[in-house]
């Protein structure tokens, strides 16, 4: 799939936590109000995000019709939102809590309402706390991307980070 995307050099390989997910199972939770993943959250996109082998993983998303942009079709928007998500959840397999840098979409197909989109992601490697990954979203046949992404991921001292917020956070009612 075409991308402006440019890695840079020096990114060295990244290893899998001992104790990350296993494949097949669902890695954990973000937060249950996560718009990305949270069960709770009014609006969401309630993806679940399963590790794969080594530092991959998948995830599926179901294209409702509140997701709409142009007629019949997903938003982008909402599309680079699930690419976040799928993203941001793979260094969990390397238990280092992110944020995203950096994110860049590649639309290559329109994505009708109704559709499943399918994720695959992998983490390419990493320099100091900038973690480069990548995915690709397909609608059942892994040979025909419909979108691809790329991202920058920095590793945070997950407390002082939202520190300064946590008196704004929303819960469960
Ligand atoms: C979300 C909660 C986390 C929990 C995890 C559960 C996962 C759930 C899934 C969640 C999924 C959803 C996830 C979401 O939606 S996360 C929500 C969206 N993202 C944010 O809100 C992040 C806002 N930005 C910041 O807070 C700061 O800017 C950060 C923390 C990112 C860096 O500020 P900090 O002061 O700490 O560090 P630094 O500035 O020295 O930068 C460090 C290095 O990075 C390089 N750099 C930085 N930016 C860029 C850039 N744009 N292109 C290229 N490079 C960039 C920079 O040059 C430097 O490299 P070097 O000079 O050292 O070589």
């Amino acid at each position: 799939m075409k991308t402006s995307f440019v890695l840079p050099t020096g990114i060295e390989p990244l290893t899998r936590h001992p104790n990350a997910t296993r494949p097949g199972q669902k890695i954990d939770l973000h937060h249950s109000m996560c718009y990305g993943c949270g069960a709770d959250a009014e609006v969401g996109l309630r993806i679940a995000v399963t590790a794969g082998e080594g530092l991959t993983a998948t995830a599926t998303m179901q294209v409702e019709n509140w997701m709409q942009g142009g007629p019949g079709v997903i938003h982008g928007g909402v599309l680079s939102g699930a690419f976040d998500e799928v993203m941001g959840t793979v260094p969990l397999l390397l238990r280092r809590p992110v944020v995203t840098g950096h994110l860049a979409i590649d639309y290559a197909k329109p994505i009708p309402l109704g559709s499943t989109v399918h994720f695959g992601c992998e983490i390419i490697g990493g320099i100091g706390r900038k973690i480069y990954t990548r995915s690709y979203a397909h609608l059942g046949d892994p040979d025909a991307p419909v979108a691809g992404a790329h991202a920058l991921f920095i590793v945070i001292d997950l407390e002082q980070h939202f520190a300064d917020y946590r008196d704004k956070a929303v819960h469960p009612s």
